[in-house]
């Protein structure tokens, strides 16, 4: 993981945040083909009895725009973020959509895939956060790992994640937190990096230094509101085991 080093996130054993993976010619590129994907292929998921987002499982035959122009796999294989994972790359990503005012709950990704994931955000910015589970008596219990526990509603980090970027994501970070994006229209940085909660309490973006958009910065530092818009996020892992069955069926959530 020598290639990441200089993207490492200061106070985590293991996430990485790269802005500008996709140059802004690729994003346009991208986001036309994946609002040129056919539209039976979506599905849309549901919580909390709301529509939070759409998404479509891009899996075996991944679709050549992700390999030929921009090649967005080999560039992650390039990285060395796979290296350690079965097949040596990403063999399956998810095209997540999200409206402005939708989000996903916080959740863990589960054990079938190799515990590196790379996530790339295109369109609009979403603040991405890293929650624990509540040290409680329950998590003594045995029995499958997220059931009963309570999860600490303060995220143990936030990122401001820019259009184009890219967030790695590994170690216990993956096998033993969960991420989530709040469902808000927008997002109010209250000064010195801090980003105010929707339940009134604050968290600092920890990657403020990494950000290449000086607007941006500007906020995050002076405070201020940025509007979310439509983000598509790809997100890229190895799946140990891909399931056999026709191409590019869709998702199941758990
Ligand atoms: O869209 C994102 O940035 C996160 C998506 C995610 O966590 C997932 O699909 O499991
Ligand atoms: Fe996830």
């Amino acid at each position: 993981m020598n290639l990441l080093a200089e993207h490492h996130l200061q106070g985590t054993s293991a996430a990485f945040y790269i802005p500008n993976f996709i140059s802004e010619d690729e994003e346009q590129y991208l986001l036309r083909k994946i609002e040129d994907s056919p539209k039976q292929k979506w599905k849309t998921l549901h919580n909390r009895g709301e529509v939070l987002q759409k998404n479509i499982l891009l899996r075996e035959d991944l679709p050549a725009f992700l390999n030929d122009f921009p090649d967005v796999l080999g560039r992650l294989r390039f990285l060395g973020t796979f290296d350690q994972s079965p097949h040596k790359g990403p063999n399956h990503v998810i095209l997540n959509e999200y409206h402005p005012g939708q989000g996903i709950m916080p959740h863990e990704d589960g054990p079938s895939y190799h515990p590196v994931v790379a996530t790339i955000s295109l369109g609009s910015h979403a603040i991405f956060h890293y929650y624990r589970y509540n040290k409680d008596k329950d998590s003594l219990s045995v029995g499958p790992e997220s059931v009963g526990r309570s999860i600490d509603p303060a995220p143990l980090l936030s990122l401001f994640l820019e259009p184009r970027s890219v967030v790695i994501t590994t170690g216990e970070l993956y096998t033993t937190h969960l991420h989530g994006i709040d469902d808000v229209y927008a997002d109010t940085f209250t000064g010195n990096g801090f980003l105010l909660l929707p339940n009134g309490s604050h968290s600092r973006i920890v990657n403020r230094h990494m950000i290449q958009d000086e607007t941006v910065v500007g906020i995050i530092e002076s405070g201020g509101t940025v509007k979310r818009t439509t983000r598509y996020s790809l997100t890229c892992r190895d799946v140990e085991k891909v399931a056999s069955g026709r191409v590019a069926g869709v998702i199941k959530r758990t």
